[in-house]
């Protein structure tokens, strides 16, 4: 039976990383993704993006919203703190299943903690399931029209504190002009664009960064 684009990534892993070296994972996720087949994890250009923010917030929890095959969720928690924890929501059962075995090829079980299923339905739960009081940092990059209701959801639920920073990719392409909109003009947040390419092109893209002022 044909195999799926997320099997063949988790296969170019297995065959050219190195067990227990989350760089190397990352690293040959980008060369299959730049030689073979496109895919839309956040990519090597925006990933540097992305570490530098961790590195600068330094969190003790993240939430990732959007695991897919758990190339961002590697990057991020080769980064983090001894004791940090990082939480991602993956609704597809079938990505969930590629994701454990790439975080688990990187030696990343201990830092990060896979829960399957929608955003929507486990933010409200966070506090109670995972004893979790705030967020440090949270990326998103699930289905765009996602970002929004979300971000509303985690104020609603108490998830963000005074200097939380949201981090969310693809404002550009595909877009997320409801959430621009709402981080940009809303006097809760101070944001920030920095742009970028939709990975592995040339195509603009950016990430947003945004700071919960509470
Ligand atoms: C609500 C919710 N809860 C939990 N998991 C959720 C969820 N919504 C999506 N997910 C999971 O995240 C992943 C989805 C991510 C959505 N990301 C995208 O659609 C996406 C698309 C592109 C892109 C750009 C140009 C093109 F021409 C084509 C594609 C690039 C990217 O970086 C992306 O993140 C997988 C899905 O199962
Ligand atoms: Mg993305």
């Amino acid at each position: 039976t044909q195999s799926t684009r997320p099997q063949r990534m988790l296969a170019a892993v297995q065959k050219n990383a190195t067990r227990g070296d989350p760089r190397s994972v990352v690293k040959a996720i980008d060369q299959f993704c730049r030689q073979k087949e496109w895919a839309m994890n956040v990519g090597d250009e925006k990933g540097c993006i992305l570490d530098s923010v961790v590195s600068e917030v330094n969190p003790a929890t993240v939430l990732e919203l959007g695991t897919y095959c758990g190339y961002s969720t590697v990057r991020i928690a080769s980064l983090l703190p001894p004791h940090a924890k990082l939480i991602t929501l993956e609704f597809n059962p079938d990505n969930a299943v590629i994701a454990r075995q790439v975080i688990a090829w990187a030696g990343l079980e201990d830092k990060i903690q896979l829960v399957e299923g929608a955003s929507g339905d486990w933010i409200p739960k966070m506090k109670e399931e995972f004893g979790v009081k705030t967020f440090d940092l949270v990326f998103l990059d699930h289905w765009k029209d996602r970002y929004l209701p979300d971000t509303k959801l985690m104020e609603e639920c108490g998830l963000l504190r005074k200097g939380s920073i949201l981090l969310a990719d693809n404002v550009i392409c595909p877009g997320t002009p409801d959430y621009l909109e709402y981080v940009r003009n809303s006097p809760r947040y101070k944001s920030q664009y920095f742009k970028s390419h939709l990975e592995y092109t040339k195509v603009e893209d950016g990430l947003e960064k945004s700071v919960f002022l509470g």
